[in-house]
């Protein structure tokens, strides 16, 4: 569809700036938290990821959706974002693989979005302003009538969402190859390539809903636990939280990804607070404190962790969090990865009284889906740590029961 032939769309942010375009995707009204994604490739994986739902997504890259959609690429069953900004949307689809075109997906999944607007300025104004409720509307013209509705609209501080997104039912991802362990996943909001990178490296994962007990996740037997990525505000996670004190008072090997680190960092009894608009892209550079090496990395994340004694919530400028350690009832916690760019707690690991690595999570993406697989080997670590902790498993389960 050409963009002559499209109605004309409204885009009001919560401080009153509008924008007008045409419609994109579906027609009539949302409403969400307007966040930017850097990402030049990857749309898909972005639209499914669930961490985004309830969330406006802007994209800077101003051509989107040369390549459809494909039906090897999806994070999860459905597209989750609340809303979807492009500025100029491939007129035409090309690719092998792709099986509908990008605005028939959205409209598949009810996914209203705009087009044609100055994504530059948009992203310019959230990243000087932060984050902030946004409403893209077909059917209202007026802004003021739509800035109404989007102070109406609920906050991301405060929200409450794994629940949302999670499976209701339990779920096995079979080892590819020989079985070596058995992990627990908790589905915060799980994107398919975790646990494939997993299952990639003979693990059999059992994708467990959010509201799963501590009693749930050992009734596994499993020689590892993993918690996801997941939207919403990780204060409001306790339920996790607690499952996850569980976890770590019986010493059973933990990695955490994204939300799963705010929940670690929660269970270490770590604060964690709202960025002023976050890390949304696949070309973050992070550095492994551990280790020295710097990845680059795929992220999304409008929460962070805080560590005792810093000062800044906005986390302008470098924070140097290297040997600070805090000792908490399950051993020492230390931060153990960092971003580049603005000094943001990216991982955090505990080690027992031995000082041997007994549980560890990154606040990015090492599935990478999209983005570059620098940070692979924290799939190895944690099965280089279940390996370490309880021996390997191989050959003790061949049966791979529940794998259909
Ligand atoms: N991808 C994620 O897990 C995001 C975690 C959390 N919702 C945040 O925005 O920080």
């Amino acid at each position: 569809m050409s963009s002559s032939t499209r109605s004309s769309a409204l885009l009001v942010l919560e401080d009153g700036r509008a924008f007008r375009g045409q419609s994109y995707g579906a027609e009539g009204e949302t409403f969400g938290e307007a966040v930017f994604s850097t990402g030049m490739t990857g749309y898909q994986e972005t639209l499914t990821d669930p961490s985004y739902h309830r969330q406006v997504v802007v994209q800077t890259s101003p051509h989107i959706g040369n390549t459809g959609m494909n039906d090897e690429d999806p994070e999860s069953r459905r597209i989750w974002v609340a809303g979807y900004v492009v500025r100029d949307p491939a007129r035409r689809t090309s690719n092998w693989r792709s099986r509908i075109g990008l605005e028939e997906a959205l409209r598949a999944d009810g996914v209203v979005g705009i087009s044609g607007i100055d994504t530059r300025a948009l992203t310019r104004h959230l990243r000087e302003r932060g984050a902030m409720r946004v409403g893209i509307s077909s059917t209202e013209t007026d802004p003021q009538a739509l800035l109404a509705r989007v102070l109406a609209a609920p906050r991301m501080e405060g929200a409450d969402l794994a629940e949302e997104v999670s499976v209701s039912e339990r779920y096995v991802v079979p080892a590819i190859g020989t079985k070596r362990f058995t992990v627990a996943a908790v589905d915060l909001g799980i994107k398919a390539m975790t646990p494939h990178r997993l299952a990639e490296r003979g693990v059999e994962v059992h994708v467990l809903p959010a509201t799963s007990t501590l009693a749930d996740v050992l009734a596994v037997d499993p020689d590892g636990v993993f918690m996801s990525n997941g939207p919403g505000d990780p204060d409001t996670a306790d339920h996790p939280v607690e499952v996850l004190k569980g976890v770590l008072g019986q010493a059973i090997p933990f990695f955490g990804i994204c939300f799963g680190n705010q929940v670690f960092g929660r269970a270490l009894g770590l604060r964690t607070y709202k960025l002023r608009y976050g890390h949304r892209g696949i070309n973050q550079p992070v550095q492994d404190l551990t280790t020295g090496k710097v990845e680059v990395t795929a992220h999304n994340h409008g929460f962070a962790v805080a560590w005792p004694g810093q000062e800044n919530d906005g986390a302008d400028g470098a924070t140097d969090h290297r040997d600070r350690v805090v000792e908490t009832e399950f051993g020492r916690a230390q931060v153990s990865h960092v971003c580049l760019n603005d000094g943001v707690v990216e991982g955090l690991q505990l080690t027992d009284g031995d000082g041997a690595l007994s549980a560890f999570s990154v606040q990015y993406h090492p599935e990478a889906a999209a983005g570059p697989h620098d940070a692979a080997y924290l799939f190895d670590r944690f099965v280089g740590l279940m390996a370490q902790r309880g021996g390997d498993s191989t050959g003790t389960h061949s049966d791979p029961e529940g794998a259909a």
